[in-house]
Parts: C-alpha cells; structure tokens; sequence
C-alpha cells in the first residue's frame, strides 16, 4: 500500500478511538533510503485529515517547495529520525490516560511498565519478563529545546527507547514501519489504562483497609 494511503488509514483509526481529539496529535513516515519526510499538516482536524494533509520536509523540518505549514512539533519527528535510523514512521496522540497519567507521574519523571504480555507487542521484546521505562518530559512550547532533551535522554540514557510522555500533553512512540508504530501506540495507550486502574485498585484497597480497621 502506498505509505500516505497506510499512514491516513492509521490517524483515522487513532482518530477513531478518541486519541486525537480536536486538531491534537501529529504524524510522520519516511521512505526507505531517504532523509527527507513527510509530516502532517499544523492544525488539521485528524477526522477531516486526507493523504494530501501531508507535507514534504527536509530533515531539518524545512518544507520542501511547500507553503503550508508542517505540525508545530516537527522538530521532535526529526529527532527521533536521527536518532533511529530504522525507524520509518512516528506517530503522537492526545489521550485521555497519556495526558492524566502523564501529569500524575511527572515528578517520577517516567512511568514503568513490566510483566505485561502484551509488552511482547514492541518490536525486539520477546518475554513479559522485562521492565520498559516511558520516560515524562515537561511539557513545553520550546519544541526546539525539547528535541534537544530527546536526544540528550536517548544518547546518555536510554538507546533502546521506544516511547516518550509529555506532561499533560500527549505520548510519542515510532517503529519501523507504519504498522510497527500503530502497534506501538496501542501497547503503550493498553498499559498505561493497565497501571491507571492498577493505582485506583491500590487505592481502593488502602480505603477498604482503613474502613475496616
Ligand atoms: C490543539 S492541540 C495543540 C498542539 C499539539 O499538541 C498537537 O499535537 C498538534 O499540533 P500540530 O501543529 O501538529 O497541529
Ligand atoms: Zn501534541
């Protein structure tokens, strides 16, 4: 299938699910053997988004004979191009759970996810038996200074990264190829319900104990 064709049917699908609401979320897939890309059009009701709300950059997040303006947050598309060279497609959303979740562990500053089957739904993770950590970054309109940070956190602490939170914003996650990626962000949206009604359990069971004391 051709690739914007592929890459429309998926923000459908993400749009679908309540994971890019309003003209949240932004996207982008790249073609083998080249380091220009392309990214969603800024501000684009994902419902109404078409293969021609896709826009053509260099890697440095330049449109290439374009007068439209590529997503606010290409510059993090770029990073993650940089940095993994494998990697084809990049897709962000606007959840519910990413943006709460997000907030709630920032000070932690990342969430663990381990022991879970479906952990197996990352490309390279053949076992439940690991432990995945989704780093949180401050939530920022200095998407410059952010990418920075990205690649600053994948060189020095984590190349195997596979997802990123922002703080009361949204999730960023990659793969190899588009389906990688959708599959990606369904693992990632899956655990962090999986941890959110693990903590309201906890909680649940703290109160109970304390009524029953
Ligand atoms: C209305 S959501 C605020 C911007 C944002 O976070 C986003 O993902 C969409 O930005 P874009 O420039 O890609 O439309
Ligand atoms: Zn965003």
């Amino acid at each position: 299938m051709d690739p914007r064709t592929e890459a429309t049917e998926v923000i459908h699908f993400l749009h679908q699910k309540g994971w890019a609401p309003a003209t949240s979320s932004n996207y982008s897939f790249r073609k083998t053997g080249q380091s220009n890309f392309y990214v969603s059009q800024s501000g684009i009701d994902k419902g109404a988004f078409t293969e021609a709300h896709f826009l053509q950059v260099d890697e440095r997040g330049n449109p290439v004979q374009d007068t439209r303006k590529p997503s606010a947050e290409t510059l993090l598309h770029c990073a993650i191009y940089r940095l993994f060279p494998a990697v084809h497609c990049v897709l962000h959303t606007h959840t519910v759970l990413n943006t709460i979740v997000s907030q709630f562990y920032q000070q932690q500053s990342y969430i663990e996810l381990k022991d879970y089957e479906i952990l197996k739904g990352f490309s390279g993770i053949k076992t439940h038996k690991v432990s995945v950590k989704i780093p949180i970054f401050a939530n920022t309109q200095d998407i410059a200074a952010l990418s920075i940070e990205l690649e600053e956190f994948v060189q020095n602490q984590d190349p195997e990264l596979k997802a990123f939170l922002i703080a009361g914003h949204g999730m960023y996650t990659w793969g190899a190829t588009i389906a990688d990626a959708k599959r990606h962000v369904e693992v990632v949206e899956f655990l962090l319900e999986c941890e959110y009604l693990k903590l309201k359990l906890k909680r649940l069971r703290e109160v109970e104990k304390v009524e029953g004391s």
